[in-house]
């Protein structure tokens, strides 16, 4: 079979994601924190979407619920077709380590590892190592395809997140969550991750996404807003200053 490092896993329909009535609940009584509250959302596959809003506000818990990380209280969560709202704690072992992938603000990559180990280690962890083309194939795509045997330490920032996102997507997952994936680099080494992102997008990859920052939010196709825990607002196709004007009156209706 030949296929590239970007093509996602098919979705079997228009829709890679959806999340109908979710509600997540930490902890119980007078004490308890409702962190989601009845969100409703649905990614089209290819879909590029920020998620924005004040701190607290339910952004990462949205993004564990959605991954299938963590599980909702009540509402629906369908990833790829699949009803994962009930999965058992080994189903979402299987789905994070087959059906998403996830990038971080601080990278995660393995210190002792090289590169093309790190991006190998998903498939190697799921009992299916990649050949080693797959994996330089892999880094070619995100431009780093000379640094294959370097370590995270020998990398720059940039540099090392395109090797995470490389690793997240050596699996062809439904969806890449991405968590502040810009919120450690400079805004060249932000602006090479970003132009990354929307071409895997043309590739077909849906991408949920949290991001502070208004300028890596205009980079994707909708940005999303919310607000203890509920979603109170999306713009789609808006640039850097539309999105922080949104911003700043939400966050002055608190
Ligand atoms: N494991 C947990 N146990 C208890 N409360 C939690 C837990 N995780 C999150 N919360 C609470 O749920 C709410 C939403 O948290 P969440 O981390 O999703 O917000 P966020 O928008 O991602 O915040 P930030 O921008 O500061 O990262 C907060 O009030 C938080 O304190």
């Amino acid at each position: 079979m030949t296929t590239t490092a970007f093509e996602p896993a098919p979705a079997g329909t228009g829709t890679a994601l959806s999340l109908t009535g979710a509600t997540r609940i930490y902890g119980a009584g007078e004490t308890g924190v409702i962190a989601l509250r009845d969100v409703s959302l649905e990614l089209r596959q290819s879909s590029w979407t920020a998620v924005m809003g004040p701190s607290g506000s339910g952004k990462s818990t949205l993004l564990q619920v959605a991954a299938g990380l963590d599980r909702v209280d009540s509402g629906r969560v369908v990833l790829g077709g699949t009803d994962i709202t009930h999965a058992s704690d080994q189903e979402r072992t299987e789905l994070r380590r087959e059906r998403i992938g996830f990038v971080f603000q601080n990278f995660n990559l393995i210190g002792a590892l090289t590169a093309e180990q790190n991006v190998a280690l998903p498939l190697e962890l799921a009992g299916r190592p990649p050949g080693r083309d797959t994996v330089r194939q892999a880094l070619a795509l995100v431009g780093l395809g000379e640094r294959a045997t370097h370590r995270p330490r020998e990398l720059s920032g940039g540099q090392q997140q395109r090797v995470a996102i490389a690793r997240a997507m050596i699996t062809r997952p439904q969806v890449l969550f991405a968590d502040e994936p810009t919120g450690a680099l400079d805004s060249a080494a932000a602006r090479v991750v970003l132009e990354l992102m929307r071409e895997m997008t043309r590739s077909g990859q849906t991408i949920l996404m949290v991001t502070h920052d208004p300028a890596a939010a205009a980079a994707a196709d909708e940005t999303v807003f919310l607000r203890d825990g509920q979603l109170i607002d999306r713009v789609a196709g808006a640039d850097a200053t539309t999105i922080a004007s949104r911003l700043v009156v939400l966050e002055a209706r608190r």
